[in-house]
C-alpha cells in the first residue's frame, strides 16, 4: 500500500484556483519532494492531505484513511509540521513537547526528541524567547511527538542557518532510515537533490513532473559534460561509437565529451576498453534548478504566477 494517495485534487478560494489537479503517490518509506515556486499550490494540497482544507474535489488517502473522515487515526499516523505554526508562546520547549506527547499512545521520549533537533540547551526557554531557527527546529519536534509512520515538513530549514540545516537534513535522513516515510514541501533546491528520492514538480496547481531529482534533470535532456587530459595523445574514434556521447573536443590536450544519460560511466568504461587512462577527469551536469527551468519554462525566481 502507498502511504498517501492524491487523485484528482481541486481546490478554489473564492476567485483562485489554488489546485487545479494534483495527483500524486507518495510509497510508504520514501522522502518525497514537492518543490515549486510561491502559490504554486503545494501548501494546499499537503494541507488537504493532513485534513485541514477540504478539497473541492479528489481523493486523498494516507495508508487507506480518508483525512476528513477518520481524523483522529489519521493525527496518530501523520506528523505535520506546517508554516507559521501558531503555538502557544509561553510555555517552554520541555513543556511543549510533553503537551504534544500526551496526544498520543505511542509516541517518542520528549528528552530524546529535544536532544534529536538540537534544542538541548534551551530545554527550560519559553517559545517565545527562542529565535526563528529555534522555533522551527521546536515545530520539527512536535511534528515528530507521535512517532508518526509519515510527516509532512513544510519549508523544513526556511530561517535555519547553514549549520542548523544540515543537522536538520541529517535528522531527516535518519527517519527515513527509520522507515518514516516524508513529504518535504521546498523551495530550496539543493535541500531536495540531497534529500529527496523523488519529487514532484508543482506549477500553476497541477503536477508538471514527478521522477527522481536525477531523472527529472535527465528529463529536462539537458547536456553533461566529461572532461579529462590523458597521459598519451588521445583519439577522439575511441569514444565514437558511445551512444551517450553527442559531442568531443580536444583542446591544448583537454578533452571534452557532452552528451546525455550516463554520461560519465559510458565514457569510463570506454577509456578502460580502449586501455586509456584519463587524468584529472571532471563532470558536470546539469542541477534541479536548470531542470525545473527547462520543464516549467521559466526560471525558479520563487515569485507566483
Ligand atoms: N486561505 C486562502 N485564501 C485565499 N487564497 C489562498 C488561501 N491559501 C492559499 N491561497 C492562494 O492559493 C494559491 C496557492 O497557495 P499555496 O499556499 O497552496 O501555494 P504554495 O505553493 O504553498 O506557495 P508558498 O510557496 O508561497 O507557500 C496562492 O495563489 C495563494 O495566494
Amino acid at each position: 500500500m502507498a502511504a498517501i494517495e492524491v487523485q484528482g485534487l481541486h481546490k478554489r478560494y473564492k476567485a483562485t484556483v489554488a489546485v487545479e489537479d494534483v495527483s500524486l503517490t507518495v510509497e510508504d518509506g520514501e522522502i518525497y519532494g514537492v518543490l515549486g515556486r510561491n502559490g504554486a499550490g503545494k501548501s494546499t494540497t499537503v494541507e488537504a492531505v493532513a485534513g485541514l482544507r477540504r478539497p473541492d474535489r479528489g481523493r486523498i488517502r494516507v495508508f487507506g484513511l480518508d483525512p476528513r473522515r477518520d481524523r483522529r487515526r489519521l493525527r496518530q499516523v501523520l506528523g505535520v509540521q506546517l508554516q507559521d505554526a501558531a503555538l502557544h508562546s509561553a510555555l517552554t520547549v520541555t513543556e511543549l513537547v510533553r503537551l504534544y506527547r500526551s496526544f498520543y499512545r505511542d509516541g517518542a521520549d520528549p528528552d530524546e526528541l529535544i536532544d534529536r533537533v538540537g534544542l538541548a540547551e534551551r530545554r527550560r526557554t519559553r517559545f517565545e524567547r527562542l529565535s526563528g531557527g529555534e522555533q522551527q527546529r521546536l515545530n520539527i519536534a512536535l511534528a515528530l511527538a507521535g512517532r508518526p509512520r509519515a510527516v509532512i515538513l513544510d519549508e523544513l530549514t526556511t530561517g535555519l542557518d547553514p549549520e542548523a540545516r544540515r543537522q536538520m537534513w541529517a535528522t531527516v535522513e535518519e527517519l527515513r532510515d527509520g522507515g518514516v516515510t516524508v513529504v518535504l514541501v521546498s523551495h530550496h533546491m539543493e535541500e531536495v537533490e540531497r534529500l529527496c528520492d523523488r519529487v514532484a514538480l508543482i506549477e500553476r496547481g497541477r503536477v508538471a513532473a514527478v521522477d527522481t531529482p536525477d531523472g527529472l534533470v535527465a528529463r529536462a535532456g539537458l547536456e553533461q559534460v566529461v572532461r579529462f587530459r590523458t597521459a598519451a595523445p588521445f583519439d577522439p574514434a575511441v569514444l565514437d561509437r558511445v551512444p551517450e556521447v553527442r559531442s568531443v573536443g580536444t583542446e591544448d590536450g583537454l578533452v571534452t565529451a557532452t552528451g546525455g544519460g550516463n554520461l560519465l560511466h559510458a565514457v569510463s568504461t570506454a577509456l578502460v576498453r580502449a586501455d586509456v587512462t584519463a587524468l584529472d577527469t571532471r563532470f558536470e551536469r546539469a542541477t534541479l534548478e536548470d531542470a525545473f527551468l527547462a520543464l516549467t519554462g521559466s526560471p525558479f525566481d520563487r515569485s507566483g504566477r
